[in-house]
């Protein structure tokens, strides 16, 4: 499971089952490859990719309703995540393989979705290297609207080395280590407004790691030091090349790439200088049928509270792993 192998045209892809069934599932009606190399070469660069929509109206509206029904299903499929320490996060949390038999097509369909994508981008040169996989549940988080729920400032891959970390907790940070693309499927209304109901997606500067101080606390696994070798040499790459991509593609289907990077002129009205950080950050809305993509170690991100009367901020979310990450030192 989880091999490279060659295809007939000497493509990288991956052979793990899971994401290449995933990948069959989806693949026909997608009107275009999501894991393109531009895409791939931006979330290399410390890029934050937003593709919107990345599934039709019917789709979007298929996995609210599924998700609705696992919420009222109230026999703790949900649960607030239990290994977290509340200052850092407070959603709850459901993990859906999409195999259970209580899932729902429309839920089904947007794990598959996400799972789809390990398979498309081992087929980019830049994760040809890589032996990409992804666990076999995605996160589905549910944020209340009562201005409580957040998740604080973190990385979601831990990127420290075996010699800072110790022996023991460099084994049990394993799966963090190996996450290498975080991929993000919000599930709310598409309207959803950032400025009525908050829930923002953060994301800070690469240079937010180099300031240190803040710290992630995965799943009880310990305080991990965001700052990372990694993160200081990504800052220096995007200075370099500080443009902004901006594809579009298909008609609707606009993809964007976020620059995480400071440059005066590419300010707009959604940067804000400030946050918990104190540093450029870009506000990312979570409207439905939108899918948001970064690189897990070298982006720092925050969920903000949302207001949303009556209703929930949802988030689906597959971490795309390598297990070329599991080397005993990392990013040296
Ligand atoms: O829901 C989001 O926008 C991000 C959630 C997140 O950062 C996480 O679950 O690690
Ligand atoms: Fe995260």
């Amino acid at each position: 499971m989880g091999t490279l192998v060659m295809s007939a045209q000497s493509e990288a892809v991956c052979s793990n089952p899971a994401c290449e069934a995933a990948y069959e599932h989806v693949r026909h009606g997608r009107p275009f490859p999501i894991a393109f190399p531009a895409i791939a070469r931006a979330l290399r660069r410390g890029h934050v990719v937003v593709i919107d929509p990345v599934m039709s109206d019917q789709e979007l509206l298929a996995a609210q309703n599924d998700v609705k029904a696992l919420l009222r299903q109230g026999d703790g499929a949900f649960a607030v995540n239990a290994n977290d320490d509340s200052s850092v996060r407070l959603d709850s949390v459901a993990w859906v393989t999409g195999e259970e038999a209580g899932t729902g097509p429309g839920l089904k369909h947007a794990v598959a979705l996400l799972k789809g994508l390990a398979h498309e981008f081992s087929r980019t040169p830049e994760y040809s290297k890589s032996v990409l996989f992804v666990q076999s549940a995605a996160q589905l988080a549910c944020y209340a609207g009562d201005g409580q729920a957040f998740y604080a400032p973190h990385l979601d891959a831990s990127t420290e080395s075996i010699w800072t970390m110790g022996l023991n907790a460099w084994l049990r940070a394993r799966a963090y280590r190996e996450r290498t693309i975080t991929a993000i499927l919000y599930l709310n209304d598409k309207d959803w407004d950032a400025d009525l109901s908050g829930g923002c997606l953060r994301c800070y500067l690469p240079s937010a790691l180099a300031q240190g101080g803040m710290h992630d606390k995965p799943n009880g696994l310990g305080e991990v030091p965001a700052t990372t070798t990694s993160g200081s040499r990504r800052i220096s790459q995007d200075r370099r090349k500080p443009k902004a991509q901006v594809y579009e593609l298909c008609g609707d289907h606009g993809i964007t790439a976020l620059p995480v990077s400071i440059e005066s002129d590419r300010v707009k009205s959604d940067d804000k200088v400030g946050g918990s950080l104190g540093v450029m950050s870009r506000d990312v809305a979570p409207r439905g049928g939108r899918l948001v993509l970064f690189d897990s170690g070298a982006v720092l991100h925050e969920v903000l509270p949302s207001y949303k009367k009556g209703g929930q901020r949802i988030a689906l979310t597959v971490w795309v792993s390598d297990r070329q990450s599991r080397k005993f030192v990392q990013n040296k």
